[in-house]
């Protein structure tokens, strides 16, 4: 590697250190790299902080521990339903900082196993804020420089928070404090009712906090206001106040200005695969933006698949020559991304909602359908006595395409990818209802789904999904329907 001067600046270098350099070892950051090194590229990963980023150190690993604990607290303490199982539990207590330390060891362990990873496969750590030079030059630390032929900024984000509200980290906080567990208040409100809000209140309420608002004397004092009419609303006087409004962009001091690149609020602008854009519109040569500073989808999963993308891959293959490029041109579907929450009971969706598959439909011209099924016909959530949950799936009854399904119910995180994996190969409802799914599973609730689908033809017959629909059943269907149109669906 070499190491130059600060100062020299602005040429495109003619050799270079790497093939690719990363700023942030976050979850995509790592993913690229371990793909990357794969693919034969010299490779190195600039991080300012700890490797793993968000989701593990302040994100993902840590809040699903605490859920993890703070379900089967709920479960435990929960003596209606242990009874109707027919079982007897002692109180159920927990020990606060053995919880912490539960949550923080996983941490400590998934971060350390990323790091022996990068560092097994010959990806170099470089320790140092990053930030890009010029074309292909990229400083970290105090006056490190280099080169590389890709750079992709992997920089991340951190917690939003709007203005007016102070955080001190012990009674206003943010995830970030929150994750530690350093105290359980006992009356807390919660500002913002996304996924991250929505989390932390079910290990919250699970733990003895009381969510909803507040007596007098407490240490932190929240004003309701109207957000449209300015109008003040109420005052809440409570222990501590959780601010989880969101996610920023981290992207400032990244030298965006040496490549002519301007944020759109803080977001770094990438086209479809994950190209730079700078303010004039052009693409910045070799350079990528992945994961949440880009704010396509700000979840670990979605920037992951970004890294990895064969198109970001195959690119620097076809400039390293380390394998030909077989032409294959991936464009990352974001709409077959799926999306979890983790509360009790669990939330999950991939595609449309029924309003934006709507607007769709009006838009270009097709119907929608909508079905429905209940956990309460599952023979698996009524064992675990888990009844309460639907399942929901948007799709088009000509084509059989599927827009969009969402879950609610026992293990919802863990089902949906069923859909997902349909919507991103392109799978259609009335083949994937001839898949067979073990009984009895939580996954027939979408076995159901699929089955219960209606299909109408393009001549306009009607038919459950329930019947076998093979090309020649079809043919036959159209033939019965041309020569006695028939009002009513035909089950086979
Ligand atoms: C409480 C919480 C729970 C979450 N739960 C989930 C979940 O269950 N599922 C899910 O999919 N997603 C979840 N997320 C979101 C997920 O954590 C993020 O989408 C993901 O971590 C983003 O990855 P990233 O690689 O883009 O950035 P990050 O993980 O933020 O990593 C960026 C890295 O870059 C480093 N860095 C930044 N700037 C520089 C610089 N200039 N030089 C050097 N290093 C730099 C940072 O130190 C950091 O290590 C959660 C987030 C939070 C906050």
């Amino acid at each position: 590697m070499s190491v130059v001067a600060a100062s020299d600046n602005g040429s495109t270098p003619s050799k270079f250190d790497y093939d690719l350099v990363i700023i942030g070892a976050g979850v995509g950051g790592h993913g690229a790299a371990l793909h990357a090194v794969e693919k034969g590229l010299k490779t190195a990963i600039i991080e300012g902080d700890v490797v793993g980023g968000t989701c593990v150190n302040r994100g993902c690993v840590p809040s699903k521990a605490l859920l993890a604990v703070s379900g089967r607290l709920r479960e435990l303490q929960n003596e209606h339903h242990m009874k109707s199982f027919g079982l007897q539990v002692a109180a159920a207590a927990y020990d606060r900082q053995g919880v912490a330390d539960y949550a923080n060891n996983l941490t400590t362990k998934i971060r350390n196993n990323l790091t022996n990873s990068l560092k097994a496969l010959g990806v170099d750590i470089l320790t140092g804020f990053g930030s890009v030079m010029g074309p292909q030059k990229v400083k970290y630390g105090k006056d490190n420089v280099i080169t590389a032929r890709d750079i992709i900024i992997a920089t991340g984000s951190v917690p939003f928070v709007p203005k007016g509200i102070e955080v001190d980290g012990k009674t206003v906080i943010t995830s970030d404090h929150a994750l530690k567990l350093e105290s359980v208040p006992d009356w807390i409100v919660i500002v913002g009712s996304g996924d991250i809000g929505l989390e932390f209140s079910d290990v919250y309420t699970a733990l003895g906090s009381e969510i909803t608002p507040a007596t007098d004397g407490k240490p932190v004092t929240i004003d309701l206001i109207d957000a449209k009419t300015k109008e003040h609303k109420d005052t809440l006087e409570v222990d501590a106040a959780l601010i989880a409004t969101s996610r920023a962009p981290f992207t400032t001091g990244l030298g965006l200005e040496n490549i002519k690149v301007e944020t759109q609020r803080g977001f770094i602008p990438v086209n479809e695969r994950t190209q730079v854009i700078d303010k004039d519109g052009k693409l910045v040569p070799h350079l990528y933006c992945i994961g949440d500073a880009n704010g396509k989808m700000m979840l670990a999963h979605a920037v992951s698949a970004q890294g990895i993308s064969e198109l970001v891959i195959n690119d620097f293959i076809s400039l390293t020559v380390v394998e030909q490029v077989t032409g294959k041109d991936h464009v990352l579907n974001h709409l077959s991304i799926p999306a979890a929450c983790f509360t009790y009971p669990e939330i999950s969706m991939v595609g449309l909602t029924e309003p934006q598959a709507k607007e769709k439909a009006e838009k270009e011209g097709f119907q929608i359908n909508v079905a429905k099924t209940s956990f309460k016909a599952n023979t698996k959530a009524l064992a675990e006595n888990e009844g309460e949950g639907i399942a929901k799936m948007i799709y088009r009854p000509d084509t059989g395409e599927i827009l969009g399904v969402h879950i609610f119910g026992l293990h919802a995180a863990d089902l949906i990818h069923e859909a997902s994996n349909a919507m991103a190969l392109g799978t259609q409802v009335q083949d994937i209802k001839f898949a067979v799914h073990a009984h009895p599973t939580l996954s027939e609730v979408l076995d159901e789904l699929f089955k219960s689908a209606k299909m109408t033809l393009a001549i306009g017959l009607s038919y459950e999904v329930r019947c076998n629909v093979q090309p020649v059943t079809k043919f036959f269907l159209e033939q019965v329907d041309f020569l006695s149109p028939a009002k009513e669906p035909i089950a086979v």
